[in-house]
Order: C-alpha cells, then sequence, then structure tokens
C-alpha cells in the first residue's frame, strides 16, 4: 500500500490470533502496521508480531529493492510491534536503531543477545530525544514521547515533510486491513480496553499534536488515516477526558435464573417508553470488552446483579474491575440487586466504585428477593424516571 511517493506500508494482517494481548476477542483479526521511508536514509518505521516475521521481510526487501536500510525506529517495545527485531538486526547488521532510552532498555530485556553486553555497538544506536529531529534528506523525524500510551518507552514521530503523525499505538483499531468494517466500534473498544486507563497521558500528547499539522495517521494497527482526521481527535479527546460521547442507558446484568435479567428487561422497556436508549448486556456471555466500551461510550449505567454466596456473582465484579482500572467516572449509576436470603450486592457493588470520581448514584435502589414483584416493578419505575 502506498502512503506516498516516498512513504510504503510493509505491515501485515493476522486471521490466527484468538485473543489480543491475550484477553481481546478480534473477529476480524488484526494488523500490525510498519512503514517505510525511501530517502537518502531509508527508515523502517516499527517491526512486526514474530508470527509474521518472514511475511514481513519479504514486504520490507520488496520495497528496499536491493538497497540497504538506514534506520529502524522503534517506537513501542511490545512484542506485537518489537518481535521481529532480531531478525531485522540479522539481515540488515548495519542498521542503525532509533528508539527511547527505556526502549533500549526493553530491547535488552526482551533480546539480550542483540543488545545487552556485546550486542549492538553504541554507534548502531541514536537515543531518540523528547522533540529529537533525525534527517533524513527531503524528510524529518520529530519524536515525541508518549509515556504510558501504553507503555512507558513510547515514543510517536511526525514526519514534517508529509505531515504524518507515526502513531505507535494510538489512534489504532481491532480487526486487519483486508476487512472493510466501519471505525468507530473497534477503535473504542481498542481504545478502552488497551489505552483507557492513561487518560491524562493520551490528553498530554494530544495537547503536543495540536501544535503540528497532521494530514496523515499511521497506527501500528488498523487503517492509515487520511480524511477528517478531526473526528478521531476529538474521539480521543473524549475518551481520554472520560467524557460520554452519546446519550443512553447501559444495563448490565449478572443472573443466573432469569429473574434478574427479567427486573433489567423489564427496565429496559420502561426506558425505552420514556424515548431513551438503552443497550443490555448479560455479563455472564457477552464480549466483557464491548461492555466496557459501550458504558464509557454512554452516560448512565444500571448495574443489576445477584448475591453470589454472599458476594457478587463473578462476571458482575470482573465487569465492574474492568471499569474501575480504567477509571470511570463522569456517569449516572443505578443498581438493581437480587439476594434470595440475604440480599448484598448492592452494598458490594457501591463497595467497588468507593475510590472512583464524578460518579452519581441514583436514590432509588431496587432491591429484589428471588423473584421481581409488584412493588420492584414501582421501585422500577420510580429508578427509570430518576435515570431520565
Ligand atoms: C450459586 C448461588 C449462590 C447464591 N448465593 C446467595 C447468597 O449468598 N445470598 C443470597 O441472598 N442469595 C444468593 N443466591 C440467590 C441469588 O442472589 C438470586 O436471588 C437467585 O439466583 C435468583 O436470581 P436470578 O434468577 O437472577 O439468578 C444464590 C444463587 C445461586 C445460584
Amino acid at each position: 500500500m502506498e502512503i506516498s511517493a516516498y512513504v510504503k506500508y510493509v505491515g501485515v494482517n493476522d486471521h490466527q490470533v484468538d485473543l489480543f494481548e491475550g484477553q481481546y476477542k478480534v473477529p476480524n483479526g488484526m494488523s500490525y502496521n510498519s512503514y517505510v521511508i525511501l530517502d537518502d536514509k531509508i527508515t523502517v518505521m516499527d517491526t512486526v508480531d514474530g508470527f509474521f516475521t518472514e511475511e514481513w521481510m519479504n514486504n520490507v526487501e520488496q520495497v528496499l529493492d536491493g538497497k540497504m536500510p538506514d534506520y529502524l525506529v522503534i517506537q513501542h517495545m511490545e512484542p506485537d510491534h518489537s518481535a521481529s527485531i532480531p531478525a531485522f538486526l540479522k539481515k540488515y547488521p548495519k542498521v542503525t536503531v532509533v528508539s527511547t532510552a527505556k526502549g533500549f532498555q526493553f530491547m535488552e530485556q526482551f533480546f539480550p543477545e542483540f543488545f545487552a553486553g556485546q550486542g549492538l555497538p553504541a554507534e548502531q544506536r541514536i537515543v531518540a530525544a523528547n522533540d529529537g529531529v533525525l534527517e533524513l534528506g527531503q524528510h524529518s523525524l520529530h519524536f515525541v514521547y508518549a509515556p504510558m500510551v501504553h507503555w512507558p518507552e513510547v515514543m510517536m514521530t511526525y514526519e514534517a515533510t508529509e505531515k504524518i503523525l507515526f502513531a505507535a499505538d494510538g489512534f489504532g483499531k481491532f480487526g486487519a486491513l483486508d476487512v472493510e468494517e466501519e471505525w468507530t466500534d473497534e477503535a473504542r473498544r481498542y481504545y478502552i480496553g488497551i489505552v483507557g486507563k492513561y487518560g491524562p497521558q493520551v490528553q498530554a500528547v494530544l495537547k503536543k499534536a495540536a501544535g503540528l499539522d497532521i494530514q496523515t495517521i499511521c497506527s501500528l494497527h488498523g487503517p492509515v488515516l487520511k480524511e477528517n482526521l478531526g473526528f478521531y481527535l476529538e474521539k480521543y479527546d473524549k475518551w481520554s477526558s472520560y467524557q460520554p460521547e452519546e446519550s443512553g442507558v447501559v444495563i448490565a446484568y449478572a443472573s443466573v435464573y432469569g429473574n434478574t435479567r427479567n427486573a433489567a428487561e423489564y427496565l429496559a422497556d420502561v426506558l425505552q417508553e420514556k424515548g431513551q436508549k438503552t443497550v443490555l448486556y448479560d455479563l455472564a456471555r457477552c464480549d466483557k470488552a464491548k461492555a466496557v466500551a459501550d458504558a464509557f461510550r454512554y452516560d448512565r449505567l444500571v448495574l443489576a446483579g445477584i448475591t453470589y454466596n454472599g458476594d457478587l456473582f463473578p462476571c458482575m465484579r470482573s465487569f465492574i474491575e474492568g471499569l474501575t482500572e480504567r477509571n470511570y467516572q463522569n456517569r449516572k449509576v443505578a443498581i438493581i440487586e437480587n439476594g434470595t436470603w440475604a440480599p448484598m450486592a448492592g452494598k458490594l457493588i457501591l463497595g467497588m466504585f468507593e475510590k472512583s470520581k464524578n460518579l452519581t448514584f441514583t436514590e432509588t435502589t431496587v432491591s429484589i428477593k428471588s423473584a421481581m414483584n409488584a412493588q420492584n416493578k414501582d421501585e422500577i419505575g420510580k429508578l427509570a424516571e430518576e435515570l431520565c
């Protein structure tokens, strides 16, 4: 794929991966992106996952067309981007590696035979400085540190001539490039899941990016973004400031025999009659990452859960942890609990949010004893009022 006359795409698609980063289902696979900048100094931007080293090396060789690369820029050391460094160094032993100091530290940890002791000599290493510049000829690379987006060593790279931001994992999405799909849902699930915890750090990078004239965004995952970049920057600004994108109520329930599900569905009906957008999640069966992403997408959340051996049903606990570990905030939250002999779910749910900021809990908490009764229906009606 040609980004421009001088910048070529040499990445790969992965349809083998079952769980990306060991937890995310990716029905449309993943892409591991890498780019070659052809100039006086030929530069390769990042490598790819170790399962695709050979394919990637062939892609690079095709674009090099017999020439030798001068630089290998490593923006992010996570193995889905760094695992092919050793093969690349074996094939191109004269290349100079460019990365942050922490990037080199991680290279020594992951690939000691190439970077520790007698490894790559100092004259073949360039430690990129924050705001540092590397001239390639017509192109110049400006390094923008992006620590904890989402690892500590990460930097992004702005190429000033063609106004390209090589964004490391930023602006990425789940899904291989040979699958046509709308960007937002899988970019949101990817961002909230992988980067969501680091909103302040993303905000810091967005502030630096605001000063750059960016016309193309080349992420390490997902499509190259060329048009309407304001849309993507606005999404990242909203997601990283923990603001809801849309008005709507996510109703996430954890039910074994269906009584709590009935209450959740009844609430959804009442809210829909009031013109509210609702999204229901059966936490025992849904894609948790999707439910977490929607909890950040919408402005209201209802947690409907059973008491389970004096605790929360595991899928409810895991879902709430998925929210709190990503700094869930700025939302209105309601609770429907169920217990047959000693309902505790409401108290336990509330306790899990005690360290969270800017959450408003409804006055009404609905407490069901085994199965929803007429009084519970009235309480759910009141709850719906509070949620509108
Ligand atoms: C394995 C199991 C353990 C339960 N433990 C408790 C409990 O400790 N305290 C309690 O009040 N109810 C307990 N319950 C009852 C549930 O909280 C709930 O009332 C019942 O499952 C009906 O809701 P459901 O149809 O949504 O599952 C338990 C239910 C199950 C299946």
